[in-house]
């Protein structure tokens, strides 16, 4: 069963909202019912549920085994669901393989590339896979491989050959991409590049579904973010939605060790930790009440409050809300 925000003690979140926006006169591009898939005793995806609309830059956000990639290699058919329907392009993805190879493009996690190959000879040879194929020299160009357009793969950084494996995915002009982490590994520069280019392909009309461990990743570049948690949607929203629901956040530093339980019993506090030694957030849906409840509080207490900070909740502090856990734990 699809399960969402609440049900683990969490807070109330906006509410999934299962509809993609639509695009008039034309079909989703993934539809997601009621997803399972177990290895074994382990529930890696348990009960997924959205769909994502043509020309929409969708993101699976969630942390390492939350089950982004078992969800994306069902949809690629690399996989088989255990319960649940799934459709690509309004195909099944393991019974019209051949077709939906045809239409998706994907870019692998990593490896997958012949060591002693170039770039340019790479895209040449998958360039002859498809009927109507990009511009091997374009598509160079396109992520910025120019210069090492001939240098073997193996001798590529990490950067580089991610940026090659995009390049890879676009070959056969997709309707639909599947980029699973597609910056990992990647320097600022290169991961800034790689998001241009994303949001580039938003012109085109293909539809792009990504993972990522990466919140800035998910805000940046998604127009909806899923966020998932051993296997289970937890919230489904624009990254606006997420970031500017009605709660706020007061962030201050002082003395190692407050009282946090003396924080949580503010009026208007939500919930209160120390996020760091001596940093603490406080969330709250009336902040000028909340900061006059703090500042009496810490007179009370003796206690200097500094750099007290008032603004929406991050994407990092919405999942930890909803999760109870962060990202990268
Ligand atoms: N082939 C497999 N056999 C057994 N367990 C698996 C297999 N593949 C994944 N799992 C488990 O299923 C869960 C979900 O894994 P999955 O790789 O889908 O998560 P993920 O969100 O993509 O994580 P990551 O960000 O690390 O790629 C994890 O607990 C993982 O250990």
């Amino acid at each position: 069963m699809n399960e969402i925000a609440g049900t683990r003690g969490v807070r109330s979140v906006p509410q999934p909202d299962f509809a993609a926006p639509r695009v008039a006169g034309q079909a989703e591009a993934i539809v997601v019912r009621d997803l399972v898939k177990r290895y074994g005793e382990r529930v890696a995806v348990d009960g997924l549920t959205f769909t994502i609309g043509r020309g929409e830059i969708f993101a699976l956000l969630g942390p390492n085994g939350a089950g982004k990639t078992t969800t994306i290699e069902i949809l690629e058919g690399y996989r088989t669901a255990d319960e649940g329907e799934v459709r690509v392009l309004g195909l099944d993805p393991r019974r019209d393989a051949a077709e939906l190879r045809r239409r998706i493009g994907v870019m692998l996690q990593s490896g997958g590339i012949y060591p002693t190959v170039t770039p340019i000879e790479f895209l040449d040879l998958l360039s002859h896979f498809y009927d109507e194929a990009e511009d091997p020299r374009e598509l160079i160009r396109l992520v910025g491989l120019e210069e090492v357009a001939r240098v073997r793969y193996r001798q590529l950084s990490g950067g580089q050959q991610r940026r090659l494996a995009l390049a890879a995915a676009l070959v056969g002009k997709p309707e639909l991409l599947f980029l699973d982490e597609p910056t990992t590994g990647m320097d600022p520069q290169a991961r800034r590049l790689t998001w241009s280019l994303v949001s580039s392909l938003r012109e085109r009309g293909i539809t792009v579904l990504l993972t990522t461990h990466f919140m800035e990743e998910a805000e940046r570049l998604a127009d909806r973010v899923a966020i998932i948690d051993h296997g289970r949607l937890v919230a489904l929203a624009t990254p606006q939605e997420l970031t500017h629901s009605e709660t706020d956040e007061v962030q201050f530093t002082g003395p190692a060790g407050l009282d946090v339980t003396a924080l949580r019993s503010l009026p208007s506090a939500l919930d209160a930790r120390e996020a760091q030694p001596g940093r603490y957030v406080i969330h709250t849906k009336r902040p000028a009440d909340l900061l006059s409840e703090l500042t009496t509080w810490a007179r009370d207490a003796g206690v200097l409050l500094v750099e007290i900070r008032v603004g929406h909740e991050s994407l990092e502090e919405v999942f930890l809300r909803l999760t109870g856990h962060e990202l990268r734990e």
